[in-house]
Order: C-alpha cells, then structure tokens, then sequence
C-alpha cells in the first residue's frame, strides 16, 4: 500500500500566505477524510498534493512520486469547477478521455454512467449539477490511477446518487495499492468509509490514522470530531 506524506510545505498567493509549515502523514490508510473550517487550505491542499499548483517550500510524496510531474501522473483530482466542453455528450467526454489516456477504463466508465444515471447521449450543458459531479468523479476514477483527490463533490446529490458514489468509492478502493484523500463538510456521507482523517486550522494539520479507533475511545463521530479539533 502506497503512503502518503507532506513535509514542510509553504504555500502563497501572491501576498496571501496559506501553509507556512504544514506537515502530515498516512502510512496505511486508503480513505482519508480532509476537515477543516471554510478557507482553512483543502482545496490548495488538495491541488499542491495532485500536483495542479506549485509551492515554495517543502515537500509532498505520494507513493515514490515526489516531482510534480511524478504526482501529476499518479493522481487525480475531481472539484466542483471541473468542467468539459458545453457541446460534448458524456459519451463523447468519455472517447476523448480514452483516447487522451490509453489506460482509461472506458467500459468501466460506461457502466457506471449507467448504474448512476448519467445519461451518455446527453450534452455536458444539459447535464445537472449532481449528474456533473458525478461524471467528473467517473472520469477521475477510470483512469485507473492510484491517488484520488476529491474536493467536496457530495453537496448537489441526493441519497441515491450520494450512495451510488459511494458504490462507486468502495469499488476504488478494491485495489489495495490505492488512496481516496476527500475534503468535504458533509462528514455523515462519508463516514462508514473513512480509515482516517485530517483536521486543517491555522497551518497545522492534526491526523488520526485510525478513525475507528478514535471513534471507540471517544464515542464520538467524524462531526463530533470537527466539533472537538475545531474547537481545541
Ligand atoms: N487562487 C487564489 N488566489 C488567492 N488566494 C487564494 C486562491 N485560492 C485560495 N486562496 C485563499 O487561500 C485560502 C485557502 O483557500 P482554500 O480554497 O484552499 O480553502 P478551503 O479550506 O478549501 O475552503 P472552503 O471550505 O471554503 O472550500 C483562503 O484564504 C483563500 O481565500
């Protein structure tokens, strides 16, 4: 099982400083559920780790990948704002794709577009919010890379559709070799598949790797957990 580590990172904005030391570590764990407060870093977090934007200081290793580049081919990441063309049918989205990444699994994409009711004949701009969400999370998933970052994707789903991703997470995670890093504030909807956690405020990051642990020691669940780190 491939680890998961960020060493030292500082990261701005122009002026803006987000992380000026920011440190953490799974050894183990496949699904990690990122918390933290609105404008705590996820997002960036999420992006320094897939390899989408650069950071001054530090360092970030997924597996044996470290270089930007290596992070890149190794991770996907699936947010809101991902976006296609408004012209292009999911099953257009999905031919692109395979043509672009030789190693994307197209019929698995297509199965489950159908098993979740993404229509494929219909244009990305016609497509709902939550049909969107979960278009973008199949592309991510089928091409078959080992760490997925998922940037709050559960918000415009309903109980059918959030438990259709959910079939769809775990069916992931059937490979050993690979991690789901998820920030999300819907922390109910994730909480039967999360090993460990991550809480991000103000430039520290605190992890739990045994989140069942936590739990049995604790008595407590993911949302009393923000509660508690948020607070502490
Ligand atoms: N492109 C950018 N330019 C300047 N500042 C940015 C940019 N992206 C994010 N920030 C700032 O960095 C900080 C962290 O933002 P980020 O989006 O990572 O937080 P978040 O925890 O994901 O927030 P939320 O829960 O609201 O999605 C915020 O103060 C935000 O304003």
């Amino acid at each position: 099982m491939y680890s998961f580590e960020v060493k030292g990172i500082h990261k701005n904005y122009g002026r803006k400083q987000v992380f000026t030391n920011v440190s953490c570590r799974f050894d183990q764990n496949r699904f990690i559920v990122l918390l933290g407060s609105n404008g705590s870093g996820k997002s960036t977090l999420l992006k320094l780790c897939a390899g989408l934007a650069p950071f001054s200081k530090g360092e970030i290793r997924l597996g044996d990948a470290s270089s930007r580049i290596d992070r890149a081919q190794n991770a996907s990441y699936v947010a809101e704002g991902v976006g296609y063309p408004a012209y292009q049918t999911a099953g257009t989205i999905l031919t692109q794709q395979k043509k672009l990444y030789p190693e994307f699994n197209q019929e698995q994409a297509l199965h489950y577009c159908h098993e979740v009711s993404v229509p494929t004949q219909v244009k990305w701009g016609s497509l709902s919010t939550g049909q969107r969400h979960l278009l973008a999370l199949i592309v991510a998933i089928s091409t078959q890379k080992p760490f997925l970052f998922i940037d709050e994707l559960l918000a415009n789903l309903d109980t059918t559709k959030k438990e259709a991703m959910q079939r769809i997470l775990t069916d992931f995670l059937l490979d050993n070799n690979r991690t789901i890093v998820m920030a999300t504030h819907a922390y109910e909807d994730v909480e039967m598949l999360a090993d460990g956690a991550m809480f991000i405020k103000e430039d520290e990051v605190t992890t739990i790797p045994d989140l069942e642990g936590w739990r049995q020691e604790h008595g407590a669940s993911l949302h009393d957990l923000f509660a508690r780190v948020g607070r502490a």
